[in-house]
């Protein structure tokens, strides 16, 4: 399979958004604009790797935008958006892409529809781009007059993400360095490569002035619809001298033994947030014969469901978890629990909720074999 990587460019300054902080940083429906864009495309199962081209200005910013969503390392982007492309590229080398897929950071509304047709198109074309033909007609205006109807036949109007053979695009880039051409696709074109048009989306808007970014908060409003779901897992005591328990090492005189690190509580808050969404279980994301979950740390099992939830326009509104053993304590752990679940999840400590329960002596927990763990979680979905 091609090995696809996005570059998202985010180095811009909003300068057509007066604003305090550039726009892409600015708040949409709670989170940054470029953590929607950098929620949709990491979860997608076609690309493989993000990398995102910052402004050395917004370092803070944007390691905000794109915590626990397990991005490369950003990379500096220059005074135009051609050359934070072309930087960007450069960046990308040592990897050797098969495909890289160049998107603005700007629009968040991103989809999978629009990835997986231009990718296909990258089967038979060097270059691919969403598009959607022009429907209104066209004037050209002169002096406050129309000096022209313009035939709109064969018009497209060009989003991103532009897909290409990495290979081509960074030749092609940097051999129009110095031009300012306003997308990658008029760099290729400039070097004879041919590019596709696919069927874009109307939703796939690229937040532009403070105009683009009211609608873009009018999508979130009064569309959300609230989900509870419930997670439960076990893992049994085996020797050893300290166990994961919600993503803290927890000293103790046996270990847990099971899938990954054997992180009771990281499992089942991980099922209970993909149940939110109808998106199976953890052993179907991860499965537990995967040479590669092997001791592997559940953390990422947790930040890949909820960028799955992410990924759907919805929010983390609370989670809780139950632990249900005898020993260890979890008492003296519980603040540290808390405050790892909400790192990992991007989400204040105020929404995170660790209790403890023991069996009174009863059956396997109470008997000290193992730990049991319940979760819940409510997220708020758009509808539809
Ligand atoms: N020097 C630049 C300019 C733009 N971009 C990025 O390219 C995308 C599309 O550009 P645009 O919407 O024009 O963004 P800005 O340049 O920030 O906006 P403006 O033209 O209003 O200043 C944005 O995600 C923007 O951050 C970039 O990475 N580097
Ligand atoms: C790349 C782009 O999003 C395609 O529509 C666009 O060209 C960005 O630049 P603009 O200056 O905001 O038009």
């Amino acid at each position: 399979m091609a090995k696809v990587v996005a570059l998202v460019v985010a180095a811009g300054r909003g300068h057509r958004m007066a604003g305090a902080i550039p726009k892409q940083y600015r708040d949409l429906a709670g989170r940054p604009v470029l953590r929607h864009t950098l929620a949709a495309l990491a979860a997608d199962p076609v690309i493989s790797a993000v990398r995102v081209v910052i402004h050395p200005d917004d370092r803070e910013l944007y390691d905000r935008a794109a915590a626990g969503l397990g991005l490369l390392e950003p990379t500096h982007g220059g005074a135009t958006r051609q050359d934070s492309v072309r930087l960007g590229l450069e960046s990308l080398a040592d990897l050797s892409p098969d495909l890289v897929l160049i998107h603005d950071g700007a629009r968040p509304f991103v989809d999978p529809g629009t990835v997986g047709r231009v990718v296909a198109a990258l089967a038979t074309q060097p270059g691919a781009i969403p598009a959607l033909p022009v429907v209104d007609t066209l004037k050209r205006g002169q002096d406050g007059l129309i000096g022209a109807t313009v035939d709109r036949s064969g018009l497209w109007r060009a989003q991103t993400p532009q897909g290409f053979r990495f290979a081509d695009i960074l030749a092609a880039h940097r051999a129009q360095a110095g031009r300012e051409l306003t997308d990658d696709a008029a760099v290729a074109e400039a070097c004879g490569l041919s590019v596709a048009l696919v069927e874009g989306s109307e939703d796939n808007v690229k937040i532009t002035t403070n105009a683009d970014l009211e609608r873009a908060e009018a999508r979130f409003q009064g569309i959300f619809e609230t989900r509870m779901a419930t997670g439960f897992d076990v893992h049994r005591f085996a020797p050893g001298t300290g166990l994961w328990l919600g993503g803290v090492l927890v000293p103790h005189d046996q270990t847990l033994e099971g899938h990954s690190d054997a992180d009771v509580a990281l499992h089942a808050l991980t099922d209970s947030l993909l149940g939110t969404i109808g998106a199976g279980d953890i052993g179907h994301h991860f499965p537990p014969g995967d040479p590669r979950w092997k001791g592997a740390s559940s953390d990422r099992f947790l930040a890949h469901a909820a960028s799955l939830v992410e990924a759907k326009g919805g929010r983390i509104v609370h989670v809780d978890v139950t632990v249900i053993c005898e020993r260890p304590k979890v008492g003296p752990h519980r603040a540290a629990i808390r405050a790892r679940i909400a790192e990992i999840l991007g989400i204040s400590q105020s929404r995170v909720s660790v209790k403890a329960t023991t069996t009174e002596g009863l059956g396997f927990t109470g008997r000290r074999e193992g730990i049991a763990c319940q979760a819940a979680a409510t997220v708020a979905l758009p509808v539809g």
